[in-house]
C-alpha cells in the first residue's frame, strides 16, 4: 500500500526559477493496484514517480510505502521496496556489463551482499530461466554485454530486473514510448504478466490515452501538480479515449497539440 499525504514538491525554492511541481497530493493506492498516470507535459507525473523512488525528496507531506515512512529516505535505502523502469532503455541497466551481471546487480539491490555470491550456479540457472521465459532467445547470450542488445530487448530485461529484488512497488515511466509498436505491445504484455505474478503495486506514466484505459485498474490525471481525475471500477470501464481527451481539454482550457498526447 502507498499513502501520500499532503505531498508537495517545490523545485528551486527561493530562486527566480521556483516551480511548484506537486501540491497537496493526497493519494492512497491499495496493494496490488495498477494505476495509470496521465497528464500533459509538466503536469508532475515524473516528479510523482521520483518522490516514490526517492530521487525527489518532498518539500511538504508524507510518503508511506508498505507501512514504512520513507519520506526522507534516499533512493538507495528504498531499493528493495521500489523498482523503476525508465523511458530510455539505456537508463535502467549498465551497457558495459553482461546480461548476467546486470541481473545479479538487480537481484542484490537493497541488500548488503556483493556480486560474487550472487553469481553461484544456482543463481545463474535461475537467471537463465527467467531470461528464457521472455522467449527472445537471450538465454543464449547471458555473457553478451547489455550494450549489444536492442532497445526492446533491454527494456524486457529491465522489467525482469525490476522484479528480482522482491520490490513491492513498480514504477513505469513511459517505458514503452521509445519502442516500435510490436515491441511496445510485447513489453506491455510482459509488464502485465510480471505485475500479476509478483503481485506488484504499479504506477505507469503514459501519454497514450488508449494504454491508460486498456491497462491497469485505476487511472489518475495530473494537471499543474494536482490530481484532477481519479477513476476506478465501473466509472473507469465506462470511460472512452474521447472522454479522456475531452477532460484534458477542460482542465487545460485550450485545445491540445498532437504531440502532447497520443490517442492510440
Ligand atoms: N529538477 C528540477 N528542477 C526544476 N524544475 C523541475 C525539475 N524537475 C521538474 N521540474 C519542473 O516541474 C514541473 C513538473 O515536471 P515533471 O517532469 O514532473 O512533469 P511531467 O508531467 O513528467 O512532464 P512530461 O510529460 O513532459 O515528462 C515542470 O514544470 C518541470 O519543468
Amino acid at each position: 500500500m502507498i499513502e501520500l499525504s499532503n505531498l508537495g514538491v517545490t523545485f528551486g525554492r527561493g530562486t527566480p526559477l521556483q516551480k511548484q511541481a506537486l501540491s497537496g497530493i493526497n493519494l492512497t493506492i491499495d496493494e496490488g493496484a495498477f494505476v495509470t498516470v496521465i497528464g500533459s507535459n509538466g503536469a508532475g507525473k515524473s516528479t510523482l514517480l521520483g518522490v516514490l523512488a526517492g530521487d525527489v525528496l518532498p518539500t511538504e507531506g508524507k510518503v508511506v510505502i508498505g507501512g514504512q515512512n520513507v519520506t526522507r529516505k534516499p533512493t538507495a535505502d528504498r531499493a528493495g521496496l521500489v523498482a523503476r523502469v525508465f523511458q530510455d532503455p539505456l537508463a535502467g541497466s549498465c551497457g558495459a556489463l553482461t546480461i548476467e551481471e546486470n541481473l545479479a546487480l538487480a537481484a542484490a539491490r537493497g541488500k548488503t551482499r556483493g556480486l560474487a555470491p550472487a553469481l553461484g550456479k544456482k543463481r545463474r540457472d535461475h537467471f537463465r530461466e527467467r531470461v528464457a521465459a521472455l522467449n527472445l532467445g537471450l538465454e543464449n547470450r547471458m555473457h553478451d554485454r547489455m550494450e549489444l542488445l536492442s532497445g526492446g530487448q533491454r527494456q524486457a530485461l529491465s522489467l525482469v530486473m525490476a522484479t528480482l529484488a522482491g520490490s513491492e512497488v513498480l514504477l513505469l515511466d513511459e517505458h514503452t514510448a521509445a519502442l516500435d509498436p510490436g515491441m511496445a505491445e510485447y513489453v506491455m504484455e510482459l509488464t502485465q504478466s510480471l505485475v500479476r505474478e509478483n503481485k506488484l503495486t504499479t504506477l505507469m506514466v503514459t501519454h497514450s490515452m488508449r494504454q491508460a484505459l486498456d491497462f491497469g485498474t485505476r487511472t489518475i490525471m495530473l494537471h499543474g501538480g494536482n490530481i484532477v481525475l481519479d477513476v476506478t471500477g465501473d466509472n473507469r470501464k465506462n470511460l472512452s479515449v474521447e472522454d479522456l481527451i475531452e477532460m484534458f481539454r477542460r482542465v487545460r482550457g485550450q485545445s491540445l497539440d498532437d504531440d502532447e498526447l497520443l490517442i492510440g
